[in-house]
């Protein structure tokens, strides 16, 4: 029953025999969600007693009031003892810090990680873990409803529900990718379309954690004026959305010239202080580290750990969309190298809470033009920085990764690989898998390629349960979608290119044109 709507519905409701045991009960017995209510079940003569009982679960749910409703999705105080904190991401570094902190790093000058109280998250099962997450996920409860925050007790423990910053970000859909796999060999290929958010990218299920402690921080004790970030046009959106609906200034550090028009207009429109410089993305992470020392600018990269706190939460929805299985493989477009971390730290804190029983391998895809990774995969994890190049996957043009530390541990962790893809492999498999109904960002086109090429040379197998992670939405990047198509780019012929018929408005001419595509 796990998993169904009548295995999470009724141990909040504690209806009928089955619905009164809570599966897989834990140390405390479950959450102690229980609604006093009398239901009436929706009876048909051909229903069987469990599917009485099942439509009586559902009834119940429908006729809650709010204030039920939000007593069903809270943790009463008693049972929600949880708490994180900021360690060291090298451990040999013992400073720890509290959340609401303002600081990024170490005292050895190394990153920080959040850290959570995983012996107070385990006084609770799996199972009840598992029922209370599919309970409040893509509802509307302040603030479960969200992907995100419906984790909250393993995201952001301690922070009133009334700080949070929601967009009901998360909750993405898992695209079956059924032709394009049957195309590369695969059966059980899935793409997480993380570009179905709010501002068009993965940024908002980290963005909305930052900001809500921010928030917070305001609240309980001021000193931050406005929250800044380098970007290359995700983050700097997710940013200045977030902000928007908080109140709280926001600034963006572009590089000139090298993000997409509809990226640009995302923090313009959403009232950011919007930076343009002549420089790159490297260059103005740089910046944005040295103006957030100096004043009260609070930094929104995912070098602030919190960031990953947010992200880490598609490994559980992912698992969770399984039916908390875990996939084989996870392919991750990477550049600033903080997703693939954020992506272990979810499968990690799934397994040992035991939710889950092993760990994805995970692939981190990179463009040949802003390859160090792979560079530092090549030659026994040396890494060495270097100044990325032109990628039409503008988004992950960074050749001196802030994460790429955390990074290699997440790959080591996991025996993970490292892919590269040229401009004319990402472009091409980005525009063969749109003819099957996807609609793909350039840095979703880099991790396609070198999912293709890990089946090729067989390290992926054809029957291997895997997952593309969709970083972006492609219609934030229709310029080179569209130059592609016309043939128009100096980096990639177009062999799969789809032009618009211009003719003029004459039936004849039509149907001319219409009988060389089609059988009519
Ligand atoms: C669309 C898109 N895909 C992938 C990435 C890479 O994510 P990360 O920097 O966490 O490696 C970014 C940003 O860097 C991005 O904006
Ligand atoms: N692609 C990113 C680059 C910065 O990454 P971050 O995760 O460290 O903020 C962007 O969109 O700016």
């Amino acid at each position: 029953m796990e998993g169904t709507m009548m295995g999470f519905i009724a141990p909040v409701f504690g209806l009928g025999a089955k619905g009164n045991s809570v599966a897989g009960t834990g140390k405390r017995g479950g959450f102690g969600l229980s609604v006093n209510m009398t239901v009436a079940a929706n009876t048909s003569s051909v229903a069987s007693e469990s599917e009485k009982e099942e439509w009586a679960s559902l009834n119940a749910m429908y006729s809650l009031t709010s204030e039920q409703k939000y007593k069903a999705m809270t943790l009463p105080a008693a049972e929600n003892p949880f708490s994180a904190k900021y360690i060291a991401f090298n451990e040999s570094d013992t400073s720890e810090y509290s959340l609401d902190k303002v600081v990024y790093r170490a005292k050895n000058g190394g990153l920080l990680d959040v850290q959570h109280d995983m012996d107070a998250l385990a006084q609770h099962s799996p199972a009840e873990w598992k029922e209370l997450f599919d309970r409040r996920s893509g509802r509307t409860v302040w603030p479960f409803g969200s992907g995100v925050w419906s984790k909250k007790e393993w995201v952001l423990p301690g922070i009133p529900n009334e700080d949070v910053v929601s967009m009901f970000e998360g909750n993405s859909n898992l695209f079956w990718a059924d032709r394009f796999g049957k195309e590369i060999g695969m059966t059980d290929l899935w793409v997480k379309q993380c570009g179905n958010s709010h501002t068009g990218s993965f940024k908002d299920l980290g963005m909305t954690v930052l900001v809500s402690q921010v928030n917070h921080i305001i609240k309980k004790q001021g000193g931050i004026e406005a929250v800044g970030c380098a970007s290359t046009g995700d983050t700097s959106a997710a940013l200045a959305a977030y902000c928007a609906a908080a109140g709280i200034p926001s600034i963006v550090f572009l590089p000139a010239d090298k993000i997409s028009l509809a990226q640009l207009v995302q923090p313009i429109a959403n009232g950011s202080i919007v930076v343009s410089l002549d420089t790159d993305f490297d260059g103005c992470m740089k910046l944005i580290q040295e103006v957030v020392e100096e004043y009260p600018i609070y930094l929104a990269n995912s070098m602030n750990s919190l960031r990953l706190e947010g992200q880490k939460t598609v490994s559980i929805e992912i698992a969770q969309q399984f039916d908390w299985e875990v996939p084989d493989w996870i392919v991750v477009p990477g550049g600033n190298l903080g997703n693939v971390y954020a992506f272990y730290k979810g499968f990690k804190m799934m397994k040992d809470l035991g939710l889950t029983t092993r760990m994805p391998r995970l692939v981190v895809a990179q463009a040949h033009n802003a390859n160090p990774l792979y560079t530092a995969y090549k030659n026994g994890w040396d890494f060495q920085p270097m100044v990325a190049e032109r990628t039409l996957a503008s988004a992950i043009q960074i050749g001196d990764p802030v994460s790429v530390h955390r990074a290699i541990r997440a790959l080591k962790a996991c025996n993970g690989v490292v892919g590269e893809a040229t401009e004319e492999e990402l472009m091409d498999v980005g525009a063969r898998a749109d003819r099957t109904g996807m609609f793909n960002c350039p840095h979703t086109g880099v991790a396609l390629a070198v999912l293709e090429k890990l089946r090729n040379d067989g390290t992926i197998g054809a029957n291997d349960r895997t997952v593309v992670v969709s970083t972006a939405h492609g219609l934030k990047f229709t310029d080179s979608k569209i130059a592609y198509h016309e043939r128009k780019l100096h980096q990639a012929k177009g062999n799969y290119a789809n032009n618009v018929i211009r003719i003029p408005a004459q039936s004849d001419r039509v149907i001319d044109e219409l009988r060389k595509r089609v059988e009519l």
